[in-house]
């Protein structure tokens, strides 16, 4: 018989996830079907986004074989029915307050900072890189995690050592550009670029530094398609892009109406189910059917 939810107390509530305290140890993580776009959790979630994301999970998790915060297995009898398959159970950790952000592509907020000064985190870019252009080897971009509905802050890996030690931040750029890497590589043989990532650690009980959170996921990356990509060409979500393009140039909404975005259409909505499953599926080639928590 599995718990409820409700026994377990609630101690963080983020935009798409929740983080409850099973006992002293052990944490649950839970992966919500809402989803998020220019900076609105829209109204309509996205039946299975929480599983597929969680599965994505666990398959990096298995496939990197780095040391994490994983306690059990996605049918840990521990996990409540009502989030089975879209919820994990971790050790309590002591987490490091870094963003650690590996870059394989330059976009985004590192595109911004390259335009205006040549550098991202303070690492300088070689010249006349674009929206798009490969960054080889890939960069570690660290931020500072931002309160609830702010954006995380590029800081410069001095600043990250001035903040957690010279060894720690020497630790955290070492695995995150090596997790980031082996994980790159993994998706990219099967068609899809992770553009860029963010991963957190933190340290066990014992002092071990464990790679937590959620790992290499449609919202802790980008996810490109590596069949439309050409160099320099920065390229749609290719997990969010239905919905983003839905919204401003179809709805009649737009990212400066001031106003929250409409509901998401029926096929909008199954189409971008369609595309995580399909992301998960090639990414791990296994079959998302066979994932915990489906309709019974
Ligand atoms: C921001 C992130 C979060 C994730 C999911 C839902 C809401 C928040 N978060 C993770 C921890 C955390 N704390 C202690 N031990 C851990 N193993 C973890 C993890 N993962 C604290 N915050």
């Amino acid at each position: 018989m599995r718990p409820e939810l409700s026994e377990y107390t609630p101690i963080y509530s983020g935009k798409v996830r929740e983080l409850y305290e099973i006992d002293d140890e052990h944490l649950l993580l839970v992966a919500s079907d809402r989803i998020s776009a220019y900076d609105y959790i829209l109204d309509t979630p996205i039946p299975d986004k929480g599983r597929v994301l969680t599965a994505m999970s666990v398959f990096f998790f298995d496939a990197l074989g780095v040391p994490n915060h994983l306690a059990g297995p996605a049918d840990d009898p521990r996990i409540p029915e009502s989030v089975l398959g879209r919820a994990l159970v971790t050790r309590r950790l002591d987490m490091v307050p870094v963003e650690c952000v590996a870059r394989g592509y330059l976009t985004g907020s590192g595109l911004k900072e390259y335009r205006a000064n040549g550098e991202v985190c303070g690492v300088p870019l070689p010249e006349g890189l674009v929206d798009g252009s490969r960054i080889d080897p890939p960069i570690f971009t660290p931020a500072t995690k931002a309160a609830v509905g702010d954006h995380d802050e590029n800081v410069s890996f001095e600043r990250v050592a001035e903040d957690v030690g010279l060894e720690l931040a020497t630790r955290l750029r070492e695995l995150t550009l090596d997790v980031y890497a082996r994980g790159a590589d993994i998706a990219r043989e099967r068609g899809i670029i992770l553009a860029d990532t963010k991963f957190e650690f933190g340290r066990s009980s014992d002092g071990d530094l464990l790679l937590a959170d959620e790992v290499l996921t449609p919202d802790s990356s980008r996810y490109w398609d590596g069949a439309l990509y050409e160099p320099g060409k920065a390229l749609p979500s290719f997990d969010k892009q239905i919905v983003r393009d839905w919204l401003t140039k179809e709805s009649g909404w737009s990212t400066d109406a001031g106003t929250p975005p409409p509901p998401l259409p029926a096929d909008v909505v199954e189409r971008t189910r369609a595309r995580y499953i399909e992301a998960y599926e090639r990414i791990s080639g296994l079959s998302f059917a066979d994932w915990p928590g489906g309709a019974a």
